[in-house]
């Protein structure tokens, strides 16, 4: 059923936030560009190319030659003189031409001077500042500083961007842009931004309906006086000027090459001119939310966890600065409190919300805390409905408002230039919240929000009458409300999410095709199906530090061993008998080992396994299934267990190690999923020399070529329904290609490790659906 289930639970509410408007020239992006996306600069256009809007002044131009200063010196001053040089040039990509993105934020830190540097208005130390311990910190963040406020639909009160309470910036009206405002609700009252302390202890009920405490001056509309805030390249990335502020006037050409070499052999990031801020918004993220965890709840084990701590770093590697958000569940030793405190309402609450900050492999990684996040590492989506669509609702407000708040070395991500990706249902709210609360008011004109659809089957479904806990103005209960057989009239998290963003992915093309189906849509199919315009198919890719037997850390003790497409043979067949020797199998080599790792619960299939256990106890095999999830399925797998002690094994829990061990020391991986919207384990399978077996659904059919023994083609053997006799006749064949075919097999395994199956691939894929977003209005 597609209501239901803890992932599909739904909750919330918060503030309405009418707006203010900005102009902010010198980010604001062309219009769509003529060309191919992929060719579209992201840039205002250079004067001398025919641009028709002239560059801002900045900080420091006057002073400056106008073309750049080609300086041979030392490292830290060519840098500043090709920073120069690219900025004189009218590039937004000051760091595209001549180093490297991840350098460059390594460089960052160094040196923390916040500017107003992404933000699509001007900054404000009292309104972006984070105060911790008394301390103002940086400004960075701020939304603009000049905000020119509007009454939201039908009220006579606005709400700020933040929910911080000490701001108190001047308002103006400017009837002329006002936003095309729909029906206004007569009854909605927009939550507020506070400042007072916030009793987060308490058990406030839902809804808590308070007038919007800022003011709103009605006064004529003189133009909105937006500032920019200075940017000054230098201090940004934590150069000193060259040869004067310091002095150091004896570099000379000689030194490790010059400006002109250095130009002229950097190729500048993958991404070329598309290079963007991407902030990963998401309820899991692995390693944090998945390694170590002693799970036996359902939805928590997840390829969205594996995909959110893959991804990002993949983006990072081609140039984009990418964040990823996700909530602070427990102590993670790599991340530190960096002392900001903000205020957000959730269903009537005031919460304190912390942000803690790890780099890791070029990304930024930010932990939400708060109170309804914390000890949750083990129960992610545990409590009732109501319960987790607050959780969410906290969430999706607070990460909205991420690339204001939070300078990530220094330096806030800022609004413009900007692109959220936003995964499943739990974070379907985003794209709501940033069109409802900004830019339906003239906000964050240029920020864009992609929604990934990893599982469709989960939802945040829930009353409509809980529609106002999430704080969204009357006239958006329409997107919000469905009617399905299965679930009657509701309010549905993921449709309204849907509908709101710019752009939609989901994890394969197979599963696509699926969506729009009334069996594979769940309810959904009608808006997949009238926003198809929008969606595209990505298939995930894997992590090759995580999942590579060649560098594999779980197969470097007990046995195991390391190894490659060289020495598949010998490295296999090692980790095999390691596998049987430590789940207490009789170690043989000639013995087909057939694994399944996953869930369990219906989607995965593993009772279509049991259904086949009379034929596969009757085969000379060995079954190794390891998962978690169902009570009855756990039991399922333990019975089995004992009753062909000889050949099965039934790991009930959740293991990394074994995991991996499994995909390393498996012949076969058996996947009968009865829907799979991509599917990692066959992908890992293929990558470990080891066949997968899987129902041609969704992502298993788009990745799994079934075996053509004449064409010598094949990755593995499919299915076409999730029933027992299908599965039985896939792995008839395979076993007996396995015992007859040997270099027929071997094939299979080589073609399966030979592919490219990285993230950088499908990284490349996402690029261009971020590009699409930002050109589309
Ligand atoms: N007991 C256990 N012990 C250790 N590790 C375990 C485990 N059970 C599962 N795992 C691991 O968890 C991950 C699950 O990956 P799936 O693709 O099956 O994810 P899931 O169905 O949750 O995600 C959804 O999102 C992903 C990502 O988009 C889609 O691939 C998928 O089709 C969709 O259903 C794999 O890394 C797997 O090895």
């Amino acid at each position: 059923s597609p209501g239901g289930g803890r992932r599909r639970a739904w909750v919330g509410s918060p503030p309405f936030h009418a707006g203010a408007s900005l102009k902010f020239p010198f980010w604001a992006p062309p219009p769509p560009p003529p060309r191919a996306p992929r060719d579209a600069s992201v840039v205002r256009a250079e004067p001398e190319a025919g641009g028709t809007e002239a560059p801002p002044e900045r900080s420091g131009d006057a002073a400056r030659a106008p073309r750049a200063r080609r300086r041979t010196v030392s490292c830290g001053r060519r840098l500043c003189a090709c920073a120069r040089s690219v900025m004189d040039r009218g590039f937004i990509h000051f760091l595209k031409p001549k180093f490297n993105f991840v350098r460059a934020q390594q460089v960052r830190r160094d040196h923390v001077q916040p500017v107003g540097r992404y933000v699509s208005g001007t900054g404000n130390a009292a309104r972006g500042g984070a105060v911790a311990g008394g301390e103002t910190k940086s400004a960075v963040a701020a939304p603009p500083l000049s905000i020119v406020k509007f009454p939201p639909p039908g009220y006579g009160t606005i709400i700020l961007p933040s929910g911080d309470g000490d701001v108190a910036p001047g308002t103006v009206v400017l009837p002329a842009m006002k936003p095309p405002l729909q029906s206004p609700a007569t009854d909605f009252v927009p939550p507020v931004s506070t400042s007072k302390t916030p009793d987060t202890e308490g058990n406030v009920g839902f809804a808590e309906k308070r007038p919007a405490e800022v003011d709103v001056e009605a006064a004529p509309p003189p133009a909105p006086a937006v500032q920019e805030a200075a940017w000054d390249f230098n201090t940004y990335i934590g150069f000193d000027e060259p040869g004067e502020a310091k002095g150091d006037a004896g570099a000379s050409a000689d030194e490790a090459g010059s400006f002109e070499n250095y130009e002229n052999n950097d190729p500048g990031p993958l991404a070329g001119e598309n290079v963007m801020n991407v902030i990963v918004v998401a309820a899991e993220c692995s390693p944090w939310c998945k390694t170590g965890m002693d799970i036996t709840l359902l939805n928590i084990i997840g390829g969205l966890g594996d995909v959110v701590g893959a991804l990002p770093k993949a983006l990072a590697r081609r140039g984009h600065r990418v964040m990823v958000v996700v909530p602070r569940y427990g102590d993670y030793a790599e991340a530190f409190d960096m002392g900001i405190r903000k205020y957000y309402k959730a269903a009537g609450q005031d919460l304190e919300v912390n942000y803690f900050h790890a780099f890791i492999d070029g990304v930024d990684f930010v932990f939400i805390d708060a109170p309804l996040f914390r000890h949750r590492q083990d129960d992610i989506y545990g409590g009732n409905r109501q319960e987790i669509m607050k959780r969410m609702i906290l969430f999706c407000k607070v990460a909205v408002e991420v690339p204001w708040h939070v300078p990530c070395g220094g330096v806030c991500y800022g609004d413009g230039n900007l692109v959220f990706i936003a995964n499943d249902w739990h974070t379907a709210l985003l794209p709501v919240y940033l069109k409802a609360y900004y830019r339906d008011n003239g906000i964050m004109q240029y920020t864009r929000s992609v929604l990934v659809i990893h599982n469709i089957a989960h939802q945040g479904r829930g009353p409509v009458d809980e529609f106002p806990y999430m704080d969204l103005p009357e006239h958006y209960l329409q997107h919000f409300e469905l009617y399905d057989p299965v679930g009657g009239e509701h309010a549905n998290i993921f449709a309204a999410g849907l509908k709101m963003a710019d752009r939609v992915i989901t994890v394969s093309r197979g599963y696509l095709w699926e969506l729009k189906t009334v069996e594979g849509g769940w309810g959904l199919h009608d808006i997949i199906r009238s926003n198809d315009w929008k969606i595209n198919g990505i298939v995930n890719g894997i992590d090759h530090k995580e999942w590579n037997p060649e560098v594999d850390v779980h197969l470097r003790s007990d046995g195991y061993t390391n190894y490659s497409l060289q020495t598949l043979d010998a490295g296999k067949r090692q980790c095999k008998a390691a596998l049987q020797r430590e789940l207490g199998l009789e170690v043989r080599d000639d013995v087909p080992l057939l694994g399944f790792i996953g869930r369990l619960d219906g989607q995965k299939g593993v009772d279509i396994i049991g259904d086949a256990m009379p034929w596969i106890a009757g085969q000379d095999v060995q079954l190794v299934m390891l998962g978690t999830g169902r009570a009855d399925l756990e039991r399922m797998l333990q019975h089995f267990e004992r009753e062909h002690h000889s050949k099965v094994r039934g790991w009930v829990g959740f293991s990394v190690p074994m995991a991996h061990r499994i995909t390393a020391g498996a012949d076969v991986l058996v996947m009968p999923s009865r829907f799979e919207p991509c599917g990692l384990n066959q992908l890992y399978a293929m990558a470990y020399g080891t066949v997968p077996v899987v129902h041609a659904v969704g992502g298993l059919r788009d990745t799994v070529a079934p075996f053509d023994p004449f064409a010598g083609a094949g990755l593995g053997w499919t299915f076409d329904r999730a029933e027992a006799n299908k599965l039985i006749d896939a792995l008839g064949h395979c076993l007996d290609t396995y015992r007859k075919y040997p270099e027929s097999w071997r094939g299979i395994q080589e073609r399966g490790m030979s592919q490219d199956l990285s993230w950088d691939h499908a990284a490349e894929l996402y690029e261009e659906v971020l590009v699409k977003a930002k050109y589309q209005w």
